[in-house]
């Protein structure tokens, strides 16, 4: 999988910078994480990363890269906090629901692999339910099947696994933590112990314009277990600058 290279990423709305020349790089095969104060500007770092459109009185530009030179923007999978699913289809028909929006005939074998990854995703029994019919959890787990569908090699996530219960939130950590291992990952979290749980670097925006601080490296493979000391204490650490940023 290629790295990612962000190069002087600015976004003002109405000329107030939200930030300004903001450069990352998200190396490929590894989770990268960033923490900020509500209203910073994490989402709208990861909608320029995406090429999204920002609407009117909004000034964006940057060097959106990849290490293999291939233009970016069609090749980000997005997952989001809502998980986005389409209550008119089943499951199935919202994992592979990609390939109908892009009109691509559904093959035997598109077809196999997104009963595949249902497999992986623990739901193979739930292909043909609607999505009102799953918890919140397993729509979630829709959502990263339908992620892994498009098989694309860098993956945005915004607060994926906010909207559920502190249990089911660790089991998709798990989940996807192994599912992604080999994407180039920028994920969007407000919970300090989830960044440490899978990034192999957290990086925290911070401030007006925003900017961002030196990352840290949490130590061991992901997703690291509650009891790793060093993931206790830096979580810690983390909180208690968040708090003081707060004031
Ligand atoms: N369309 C818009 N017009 C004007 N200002 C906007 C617009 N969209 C976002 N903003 C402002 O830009 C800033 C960054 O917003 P953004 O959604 O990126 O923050 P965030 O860090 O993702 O916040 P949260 O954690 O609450 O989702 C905020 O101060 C917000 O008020």
């Amino acid at each position: 999988m290629p790295n990612l290279h962000i190069k002087n990423a600015s976004l003002s709305y109405s000329n107030k910078p939200i930030f300004t020349n903001l450069c990352l790089t998200l190396p490929a095969n590894q989770w990268t994480c960033l923490l900020g104060a509500s209203g910073v500007g994490k989402s709208s770092l990861l909608r320029l990363i995406a090429g999204l459109a920002f609407g009117h009185g909004a000034q964006a530009n940057g060097d959106i890269t990849s290490s293999d030179s291939l233009p970016v923007h069609h090749r980000v999978a997005w997952m989001a906090q809502q998980d986005l699913l389409l209550p008119w289809l089943s499951v199935i028909d919202n994992v592979t629901l990609g390939c109908r929006l892009r009109k691509e005939p559904l093959s035997k074998d598109k077809i196999e692999q997104a009963h595949h990854l249902l497999r992986s995703v623990g739901l193979q029994q739930q292909a043909s339910s609607y999505p009102r019919e799953l918890s919140g959890g397993q729509r979630q787990r829709v959502a990263l099947a339908r992620t892994l569908m498009e098989d694309r090699p860098f993956v945005l996530m915004d607060e994926p696994f906010a909207a559920v219960d502190a249990l089911t939130r660790l089991k998709l950590q798990d989940l996807a933590s192994e599912l992604l291992a080999d994407r180039t990952i920028l994920m969007i979290t407000h919970d300090p112990l989830e960044a440490l749980r899978l990034g192999h670097s957290v990086y925290h925006l911070q401030g007006s314009p925003a900017t961002l601080t030196e990352p840290l490296y949490p130590q061991g493979s992901a997703p690291r277990s509650l009891d790793n000391e060093q993931l206790m204490a830096l979580h810690g650490h983390i909180l208690e600058k968040l708090r003081q940023e707060d004031v």
